[in-house]
């Protein structure tokens, strides 16, 4: 089953495109990473999929209806969380807190069951033994991961992820790309996830689109990282050099942080 339908995909702020013709299909339970530099319109795109932004012209859908009509189906992990870190929460609570918003309320006491599951989730995400400490304490790695179990708590269909890996360290960039391999084997979810750099993630990537505000090219990793297309958006310096055999895409590309809040 088609898990994301695009065509003639057109999104607009106040009138005026931010993507424009994009064209593409996304099969149930594949991954796909979404490259583009600054503006290129990846969370424009991603929004548009969640449903939280609603001003687009052409075709969209997921798993065959509207966005709107299929909320329920998809988790989010935007690219700044928006929780106030002066709020004394535990990593478990912050987990738990994906299994209650859903039905559109925040109990102040969660029910057992709702508890439960955050642990299980915290497991899968291999912290377990962090769910007692404050949220706000974690490192950015481990942050990361647990807005991936808050994520994870709905058992959405289709997982978007916003810049998962900016702002992190080599390291905890290592840790979150393995948990996010592990959803991608253990979980049948489908994934979009946008980036700058695809380097970590170029093992969960089946698809590859590459977006500048235009689709310019959509398909199989293979396919997508040849240097003439990197170089046509990056510049005649980007390249694809093939290392111990996977590809390593070099775009000289960095993540501006234009949408603020660090602590990730
Ligand atoms: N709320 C908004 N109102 C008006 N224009 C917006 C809004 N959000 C984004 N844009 C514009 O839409 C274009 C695409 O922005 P978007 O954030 O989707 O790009 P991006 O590829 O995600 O960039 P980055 O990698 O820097 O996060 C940019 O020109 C941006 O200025």
């Amino acid at each position: 089953m088609e898990a994301i339908t695009a065509e003639s995909l057109t999104i607009l702020y106040d009138g005026k495109p931010a993507v424009e013709g994009v064209d593409f299909t996304l099969e149930d339970s594949e991954t796909l990473l979404l490259l583009g530099p600054n503006g290129a319109g990846k969370t424009t795109l991603l929004k548009a999929i969640a449903c939280f932004h609603r001003d687009y012209t052409g075709r969209l859908e997921v798993f065959g209806k509207p966005p709107c009509e299929a909320k329920e189906l998809i988790g989010y992990v935007p690219q700044s969380h928006s929780l106030n870190e002066r709020v004394p929460l535990t990593a478990l609570e912050v987990v738990a807190m994906g299994g209650v918003y859903r039905r559109g309320f925040v109990h102040f006491k969660l029910p057992p069951e709702t508890m439960e599951k955050a642990r299980e989730v915290l497991g899968f995400v291999g912290l377990a033994e962090v769910g007692d400490r404050l949220f706000s304490e974690l490192s950015g790695g481990q942050k990361q991961r647990v807005l991936l179990a808050r994520a994870l708590m709905s058992d959405p269909k289709l997982l978007l992820l916003d810049e998962p890996l900016s702002a992190l360290d080599p390291s905890a960039r290592a840790e979150v790309a393995s948990v996010l391999a592990k959803i991608k084997r253990e979980r049948l979810v489908t994934m979009v996830i946008t980036t700058h750099d695809i380097n970590p993630l170029i093992e969960v990537g089946d698809r590859i689109m590459l977006l500048n505000r235009r689709l310019i090219a959509f398909g199989r990793p293979e396919d997508v990282l040849q240097d003439p297309i990197i170089k046509s958006v990056y510049g005649p310096l980007a390249r694809v050099i093939p290392v111990e055999g996977k590809l390593f895409c070099i775009t000289g590309d960095v993540h501006l942080h234009r949408h603020g809040g660090g602590g990730r």
